[in-house]
């Protein structure tokens, strides 16, 4: 259990600069022939070298041993997490929803926790994502991890998380997200006093999150730059018998080390993991009629080969004013291109009087009709239409281009809610040709 207060550095990628020895960061170069206090450099890129440059993304690390310090990596089995393209792809058309993960009894690090509910795209041809929850009741001590298939976007549900990495550390609690870029080592333990955590991750395939464009909206608004968070540099100088796991073209790695991993004294760039809290999103949204189309509470986006057509949007249902004016005010029936997945950080969705709880998902893929539930529809379609605060809520949607496959332990999974279809099946014909 971790106690003392964190830390950070604000601003949505900034080329940060940070030391926990005075001086460790080298002056005007990034490879002195020797470095401060007899450290190694080392470069850690987020894109091709090449990449424009607003795409570019890169740190330098001045760390105690390089990261080539390392044994031989050993396949590690991890049946519980899966990566795009699934052996026998199993998408179907039906909407999908599923309870709450179960919270492990055995002891069980996040790592272990993971399990894969759905993914899209193609991991090696950096396009799509992994959707996978985690519940876990152990801290990762002994244990480091990276992920070279994805960056991982991590939305706390249940107990707020330690992230320790090596570029500092990060606490992230309910109603926060954290982002940690493809590669970085770290390990996650639980924040003070949390017994068992839970929440869901989205691993990223496709080029890193950024912040949408904001066209008419102007300079400001939705997700500000200023609200994100990164880590100030914390090293530790251990020994141990450590292992380190990776995730790698689809399949988990182990390797030994003989000290932690988290040894960076010192970086700078902007290629580092980030924090952000929900609260301070800008949300905007009609003060007219109409429920506008939810791109309009986009958080971060990933973009794909194709403009407007994201690989990945976080787009979230945050605390609001509801004011439109004769007009059904939840979320209307639809039906569309792009997939959704959705999940449930606190309170209740406006969509769904029932059944869609906190910890719990949601799938509808593309062209899958869906929409209110039939209660929902009723009261929203006689609700007298003064301004009303939403105010216990917060869902949130990985929204894709591309269709999602759930994996066969989400189909098979005992939460999974075999009759969600039926939250629809109540809804009559109220058509009468002689009533215009
Ligand atoms: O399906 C959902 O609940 C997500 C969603 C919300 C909304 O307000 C409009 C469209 C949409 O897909
Ligand atoms: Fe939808």
């Amino acid at each position: 259990m971790v106690t003392d207060t964190l830390e950070y550095q604000s601003g949505f990628r900034n080329h940060f600069a940070t030391e926990a020895l005075p001086d460790a960061l080298p002056k005007g170069q990034n490879s002195p022939q020797r470095c401060a206090y007899g450290l190694y450099a080392e470069q850690l890129t987020g894109s091709a070298f090449t990449s424009p440059r607003p795409q570019n993304l890169r740190s330098w690390l001045y760390r105690i041993r390089p990261s080539v310090v390392q044994g031989a990596y050993q396949p590690l089995d991890n049946r519980r997490v899966a990566t795009a393209p699934l052996a026998e792809p199993a998408a179907d058309p039906n909407q999908m929803r599923w309870d709450p993960a179960p919270l492990p009894e055995a002891p069980t690090d996040f790592v272990d926790g993971l399990l894969t509910i759905a993914v899209n795209g193609d991991a090696g041809a950096q396009s799509g994502c992994g959707v996978h929850v985690y519940a876990f009741n152990a801290d990762m001590t002994e244990r480091f991890f990276y992920d070279a298939d994805g960056e991982l976007l991590i939305v706390p549900q249940l107990g707020t998380l330690r992230l320790r990495t090596e570029l500092g550390e990060l606490e992230v609690a309910n109603g926060e997200i954290a982002v940690i870029p493809r590669g970085i080592k770290f390990q996650v333990r639980r924040g003070d006093g949390v017994d068992a955590a839970r929440g869901y991750v989205c691993e990223n395939y496709g080029s890193p999150l950024e912040l949408p464009g904001l066209g008419p909206i102007g300079a400001n608004g939705l997700a500000n730059p200023r609200d994100f968070l990164s880590p100030v540099a914390a090293y530790e100088d251990r020994q141990g018998d450590i292992t380190l796991v990776a995730k790698f073209s689809g399949r988990f790695w182990r390797t030994r080390l003989d000290h932690s991993p988290l040894d960076v004294v010192a970086w700078h760039g902007n290629y580092a993991p980030y924090k952000y809290d929900l609260a301070n999103f800008n949300t905007i949204n009609t003060v007219s009629f109409d429920h506008p189309d939810p791109s309009i509470f986009t958080v971060l986006t990933s973009a794909s080969d194709t403009p407007g057509m994201a690989n990945l949007d976080f787009v979230i249902f945050p605390p609001r004013w509801m004011v439109a004016e004769n007009t059904f005010r939840p979320p209307w029936f639809h039906r569309n291109l792009m997939s959704e997945f959705m999940g449930l950080v606190h309170g209740a969705y406006d969509a769904k009087a029932e059944g869609f709880v906190p910890g719990g998902a949601s799938l509808h893929n593309c062209m899958s009709p869906h929409g209110p539930d039939a209660e929902t529809f009723d009261k929203a379609a006689a609700a007298e239409l003064t301004p009303q605060y939403l105010g216990n809520t917060l869902a949130f949607m990985f929204e894709s281009r591309y269709v999602y496959h759930p994996t066969g332990t989400a189909l098979d999974a005992d939460f999974r809610q075999r009759d969600y279809v039926d939250v629809w099946s109540t809804l009559r014909s109220h058509f009468d040709p002689t009533q215009p």
